[in-house]
């Protein structure tokens, strides 16, 4: 049973298939202190969050259990990616759900702050019938400068473009050809400083953008400018952009989010010309139903097939590109595995060569899967493909890969090699459809090897007479062989032969098999073969 728990208020149709699922248990407990979150963590595999909840490095060390921080939502700045990371626990957030809800919370504060709306709202309320205060501007023919070109940033000037503004945008992955597609301009933040009349700003908070909008940007603006904020509190400067609508530079603001939640800056939301909402870009039924749902899914995977979609902390595989590499991901974990029971030795050097189309993208999954294999011979069994990289690096290893379209007998191919001073090892696999997963070669011998719970590895001269003489020694001993491959390099030369057993061989055992002439090395090796792709 997966124990799963929710701190903050969150659809719970959207997460019915977590409730309705029978390995899930969840418990909803919105508004713990954080100490008493802290406790109660520490029994949960997973956490389900929205932008209150802190998910701290403290809170994340001491959750030992913990294995998945879902966010339902985009900004994930209330978790500390770096602590999950370092310990290994994925974070996936719900990138799309509440695209179209903040989109059009943004374009409702750019009307309201364009129309006076919740100003003349509070007049008419207290009584008063004043149609003069509340003269506002048109949206029609006026600059909108959006910062973020990202998936709120697009639909807004889209929609923005539905009242015939004209677009300019700003962001460092905008092309040329993509605003043309769009029908904006592609500007720099100067640009937009000078031109536009209208500035909403869509990008995550990070270092880079904390501030970005800033003293010296306000004092750049066309007099009069309008200034809206449905993203993150810290991009804009909340100070500044108080003065500058105190001074009359910036005409009004509207603003969702703010740099403390709930906000301490009364300059800033008791001001007249500024209008405020409590953080509620994503508040709509279907938004939240459509994060809760997402979320809930791709925690469900996780937990039974280990598919995971959304991650923050790890590389990106495409869905599609993920079902066409699956069966790599066992089977080169496998490889891995049994490459390090057989060379016995820390990988100074490790070196990937992905060889077919299949493998020309999205392959971090893959090298992260190996990588780990690796490295959990010697350390401990925290890692996970999560930490691995900052495992690998804090040990002052690294790695190399090489991707070729071209392929190497076979479609799609993996080699792995491993050095240690002037040893090293290499072993290679493929996944035939059908057929299921092979080791094609070990230490440059071929074969054709289906991967198996326990494995003898025997290096040998190819003299008459050796599969006989390990044969018997593994009978006499009720060892029972399933199969047996063998690969040599030329007739009477190096050879190697592995024999897949029904039962572990013991040291003892070994060492008797280590004692036959013409034989080099023995090495009994058991794989975790229990989530095999086929
Ligand atoms: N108010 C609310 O309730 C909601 C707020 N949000 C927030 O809205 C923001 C945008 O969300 P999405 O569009 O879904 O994210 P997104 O990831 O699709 O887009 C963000 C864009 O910002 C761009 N960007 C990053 N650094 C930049 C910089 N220095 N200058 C210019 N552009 C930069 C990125 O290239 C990207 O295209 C996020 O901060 C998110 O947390 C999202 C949903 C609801
Ligand atoms: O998804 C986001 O980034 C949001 O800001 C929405 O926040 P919320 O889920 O409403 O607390």
């Amino acid at each position: 049973m997966f124990k799963v728990i929710v701190t903050d208020p969150i659809s719970e149709t959207g997460i019915r298939s977590l409730t309705n699922h029978q390995e899930f248990e969840v418990s909803q407990k919105t508004g713990l202190d954080p100490d008493v979150l802290a406790e109660q963590l520490k029994d949960y595999d997973a956490l389900i969050v929205r932008s209150q909840t802190q998910v701290t490095r403290d809170l994340i060390q001491s959750a030992d259990r913990l294995k998945v921080i879902a966010r339902a939502g985009v900004g994930i700045d209330n978790i500390d990616i770096d602590a999950a990371t370092e310990k290994g626990i994925i974070v996936i957030n719900a990138p799309a759900g509440n695209t179209i809800a903040a989109t059009e919370h943004t374009m409702a504060m750019m009307l309201a702050l364009a129309r006076n709306i919740p100003q003349a709202y509070g007049s008419l309320t207290s009584g008063k019938w004043d149609r003069k205060r509340f003269k506002g501007v048109e949206l029609y023919q006026k600059t909108l400068g959006v910062v973020g070109m990202g998936r709120i940033g697009t639909e807004v000037a889209r929609r923005a473009k539905g009242f015939q503004m004209n677009i300019l945008g700003y962001d460092p992955f905008l092309t040329e050809d993509r605003a043309k597609k769009l029908g904006i301009i592609k500007a720099s933040l100067g640009e937009i400083a000078a031109q536009a009349d209208f500035i909403t700003v869509h990008t995550p908070l990070t270092p880079e953008t904390k501030g970005l909008i800033n003293a010296d940007f306000l004092a750049r603006t066309k007099e009069g400018v309008r200034i809206i904020n449905c993203a993150r509190g810290g991009i804009i400067d909340e100070q500044a952009l108080v003065r500058a609508v105190n001074d009359g530079q910036v005409a009004g603001a509207a603003i969702d989010v703010f740099e403390h939640e709930p906000p301490e800056n009364t300059g800033l939301t008791q001001n007249p010309r500024i209008i405020v909402t409590p953080h509620l870009g994503a508040s709509t039924a279907e938004a939240q139903e459509k994060v809760a749902e997402s979320v809930s899914e791709e925690i469900v995977a996780i937990f039974t097939s280990g598919s995971v979609q959304h991650a923050i902390n790890l590389p990106h595989v495409s869905a599609s590109v993920e079902r066409k590499i699956r069966p790599y991901l066992t089977l080169s974990e496998q490889m891995a595995e049994f490459l390090m029971q057989i060379f016995k030795k820390a990988p100074e050097k490790i070196n990937i060569n992905y060889y077919g189309e299949l493998f020309l993208e999205d392959t971090g999954m893959l090298t992260r899967q190996m990588i780990k294999a690796l490295l959990s011979y010697y350390l401990d069994s925290s890692i996970n493909i999560v930490n691995v990289m900052q495992v690998l690096k804090a040990h002052g290893l690294s790695y190399s890969v090489q991707k070729n379209a071209a392929h190497k007998g076979f479609t799609n191919f993996i080699e792995l090699e491993i050095a240690n001073g002037d040893d090293h090892a290499t072993i290679a696999c493929t996944y035939l459809p059908g057929f299921g997963g092979r080791i094609v070669s070990i230490n440059g011998y071929r074969l054709d090897m289906e991967p198996e719970k326990y494995l003898l590895y025997i290096d040998h001269q190819d003299v008459p007479g050796m599969i006989g003489s390990v044969g018997s020694i593994l009978g006499e001993n009720h060892i029972n062989i399933g199969s047996m491959y063998v690969g040599r390099q030329a007739v009477g030369g190096n050879a190697i032969m592995v024999l897949t057993v029904d039962r572990p061989v013991s040291d003892a055992l070994r060492d008797q098999i280590l004692g036959i002439r013409a034989l080099n090395d023995a090495q009994f090796a058991k794989i975790d073969i229990e989530q095999s792709a086929d």
